[in-house]
């Protein structure tokens, strides 16, 4: 599953995040994973505003997560980043702010600064000198709680020694073909909630290749979906649920958005469980191949 780095990540057409999160949060969805570089808080901002005035929620209803970029790392951006975010979504507050990834990219100007070579130009900040400025976000009210995504253990290890506000979340790839169940029970240990990302094998990933295997056409996975009369997406996020993992799957279809909410009906034997266990081939979707080299690249150099 080779995979190339492709800063073309938010490929929906215009209006269709807006529809999309208005869709959800009449549907039930109260939790909106968002970030900086997907370039769309402003559009999950409108449907917000929206049906905050329609009354069909109210802010406190809502849990807000949204992602601290690469090329914000350096102590003086963290705030720059969060204020942006904070006008882009049109709130004051929002409820989890991540850092996005371990490793800082060059600061200011493209989200994605390349070389000549088209790979990233990296900084040599620090992310424990990061996770510093984070804290003072708590401090001043831009966010209720501050987390981490895409971290190894180790580097949760070394965050956990100079933090006073300990991270509550590490979002992290998860899904059968990549189950983490060493790093959750990790994070477990430490008092830190997972997030699964790409719980349904990101299918639209622009870096997507055709021999790539598909998680949701797996004939075992489809199997059990015919056994418990759900679809193979339904199956995916409810072993998330029984696991007490957080799931965030990305939709901009309206069947599918009521589909992916629809999972609290029925419940996976303990054998199934076990069964899509061993699915799991350390299967990544998204690795971050061209930041191969970062002296802080979480997979290049720890198991997990
Ligand atoms: N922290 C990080 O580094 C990362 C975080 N994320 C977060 O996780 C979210 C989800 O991950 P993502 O990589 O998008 O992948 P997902 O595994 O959520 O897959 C999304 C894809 O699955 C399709 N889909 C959704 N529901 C169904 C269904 N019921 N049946 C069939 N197909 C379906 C969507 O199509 P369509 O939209 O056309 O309906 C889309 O193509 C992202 O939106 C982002 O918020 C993702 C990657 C990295
Ligand atoms: O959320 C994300 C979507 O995909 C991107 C490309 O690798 C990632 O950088 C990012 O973590």
């Amino acid at each position: 599953m080779k995979t190339i780095f492709s800063p073309k990540l938010n490929n929906s057409k215009k209006g269709e995040v807006t529809q999309a999160v208005k869709d959800a949060i009449d549907l039930g969805y109260r939790h909106i994973d968002c970030a900086h570089v997907y370039g769309n808080e402003k559009e999950v901002g409108d449907a917000i505003k929206a049906k905050i005035t329609e009354g069909v929620v109210r802010r406190e209803d809502l849990f807000l997560t949204s992602k601290l970029w690469n090329t914000f790392h350096r102590p003086d951006l963290v705030e720059v980043a969060i204020k942006e975010t904070l006008k882009n979504l049109g709130v004051d507050f929002i409820n989890l702010y991540l850092m996005h990834w371990p490793v800082a990219y060059k600061e200011e100007g493209e989200l994605f600064p390349l070389n000549k070579d088209g790979k990233p130009i990296f900084s040599d900040v620090d992310y424990v000198d990061t996770w510093k400025s984070m804290e003072e976000l708590v401090k001043k009210g831009f966010t209720k709680s501050i987390g981490l995504s895409n971290f190894n253990k180790r580097q949760i290890e070394r965050v956990l020694e100079i933090a006073t506000i300990k991270p509550v979340n590490n979002q992290i790839e998860c899904h059968p073909y990549l189950n983490q169940t060493r790093l959750i029970d990790f994070c477990k240990s430490k008092g830190i909630a997972v997030t699964a990302y790409s719980p349904l094998g990101s299918p639209d990933r622009p870096w997507a290749k055709p021999e790539d295997p598909s998680l949701m056409q797996d004939t075992k996975l489809k199997e059990l979906a015919l056994k418990y009369k759900k679809t193979p997406a339904q199956i995916l996020l409810r072993y998330q649920i029984q696991r007490n993992v957080i799931t965030i799957p990305k939709s901009v279809t309206k069947s599918r958005i009521e589909e992916n909410f629809n999972i609290f009906d029925f419940e996976l034997s303990m054998e199934d469980m076990n069964y899509i266990n061993t699915f799991d081939c350390n299967g990544r979707f998204c690795p971050m191949t061209a930041s191969l080299g970062h002296p802080h690249h979480p997979f290049e150099n720890d198991e997990f």
